[in-house]
């Protein structure tokens, strides 16, 4: 067909759900909210849009320059469109919620955009489901928020997951004594190290931080490497943390450890992990520990997860068997009708003489008040 006007396209990285796969989120969406409901987490909603100054200063590291952000012209301030509901969690906590007894368990769902799509990934619109566990960083709190991000991804029908822990301020904490750098070496040390490149790191003056690269992989053994490295005890409490999260999952998913692995970890701070599944390319969610900024005080701790379960949904979409549906033929009994749709048919109804069962998906038709299947 030809087209003289962009009339039908959509801007890049931004697309529709067919049937097939906006029924398969709909499963996803209420496996997971059922599974963080179970676990005492109180779902709420945000808005879509906010004053982008609340959503830029919640955390230290958010990136403003990946949002939307137009002047609102009622109130003439600049608006963000949300690219991370964790920030909007946040100001709950800090606001409305504040008075609310800690541990403070909250989860949400919800379409993000940024402006670019991520990497390898073009889409700048997402579906974010997630967790947040506030008043509290400690290991039980990550052992909890990681335990229920593998038990929503299993119960949306993800298999083989698999969880990559890492300590996202490791650098800025060996930087403060046991391995010092100049404060304009940090950045690049941290650089060169999520890049994985071990000359960029000798030549950005992070030598030191060599060893780091080799303990990378399977958890058991990559730890023993990160033990072995801190000769000085500056990461035994990060250590033995990961040591026990690691012993609690184990069993429940692989797990593995890339200590300086920075890579979309905007504010978390100790704790961070990555989770992924089989067959779906990339990460379906990532988490940790943070802190969220008072406006006065130090703030508040908290810790928790996102997922991104897109991918996971075009999977799930691709190899959903459509269940057959019962078609009502013209002065059908309605009551009849209802009362099959009770027991669970799903049921389409002629608007004509003409309207072809088997085309229109129906794997039954109503026959004297009983389902017969259509011979086909
Ligand atoms: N919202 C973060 C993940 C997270 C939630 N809680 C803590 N970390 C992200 O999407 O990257």
């Amino acid at each position: 067909m030809h087209h003289d006007t962009d009339r039908d396209l959509l801007p890049e990285g931004l697309g529709d759900r067919s049937p097939a796969q906006a029924a398969a989120a709909s499963r996803v969406r209420r496996g997971a909210l059922d599974v963080f409901a179970s676990h005492g987490y109180a779902r709420v909603e945000t808005p879509t849009i906010e004053f982008e100054k609340s959503m830029a200063s919640r955390m230290a590291g958010v990136q403003p320059r990946r949002m939307f952000r137009f002047v609102d012209p009622v109130s003439l301030r600049t608006l963000a469109l949300r690219s991370d509901i964790t920030v909007q969690l946040g100001r709950i906590a800090a606001t409305s919620l504040a008075n609310k007894p800690r541990p403070l368990r909250l989860c949400y769902s919800g379409q993000v955009l940024t402006i670019k799509g991520d990497g390898l990934d073009p889409a700048r619109e997402r579906l974010q489901l997630g967790a947040e566990l506030i008043g509290n960083d400690s290991v039980s709190a990550a052992a909890e928020v990681v335990a229920i991000a593998i038990e929503a991804l299993e119960q949306a029908g993800a298999t083989g997951i698999s969880v990559d822990l890492t300590l996202p301020d490791l650098v800025d904490t060996l930087a403060a004594e046991a391995l010092p750098l100049a404060t304009t070496q940090v950045e690049a040390v941290r650089r060169e190290l999520d890049a994985k490149d071990a000359g960029g790191l000798v030549d950005a003056g992070g030598a030191a931080y060599l060893p780091l690269l080799y303990a990378v992989g399977p958890f058991e053994q990559a730890i023993e490497r990160l033990t072995e490295f801190d000769t000085d005890g500056a990461l035994a409490s990060r250590i033995a943390g990961l040591r026990e999260i690691a012993a609690r999952i184990g069993g429940r998913a692989r797990v593995t450890l890339d200590p300086s692995e920075r890579h979309g970890f905007e504010y978390q701070s100790w704790f961070g992990f990555m989770i992924y599944a089989t067959g779906v390319q990339g990460a379906l969610g990532r988490g940790g520990t943070y802190r969220i900024l008072g406006e006065t005080s130090e703030g508040e701790v908290a810790t928790g997860f996102s997922l991104y379960p897109d991918r996971l949904i075009e999977l799930l979409a691709e190899t959903a068997s459509e269940a057959g549906a019962l078609f009502l033929p013209l002065g059908h009994d309605p009551q009849v009708a209802a009362q099959q749709r009770a027991v669970g048919w799903r049921t389409v109804a002629a608007l004509s003489g003409e309207d072809d069962p088997v085309a229109l998906g129906c794997s039954h038709r109503l026959e004297g008040g009983e389902a017969v299947p259509l011979s086909a």
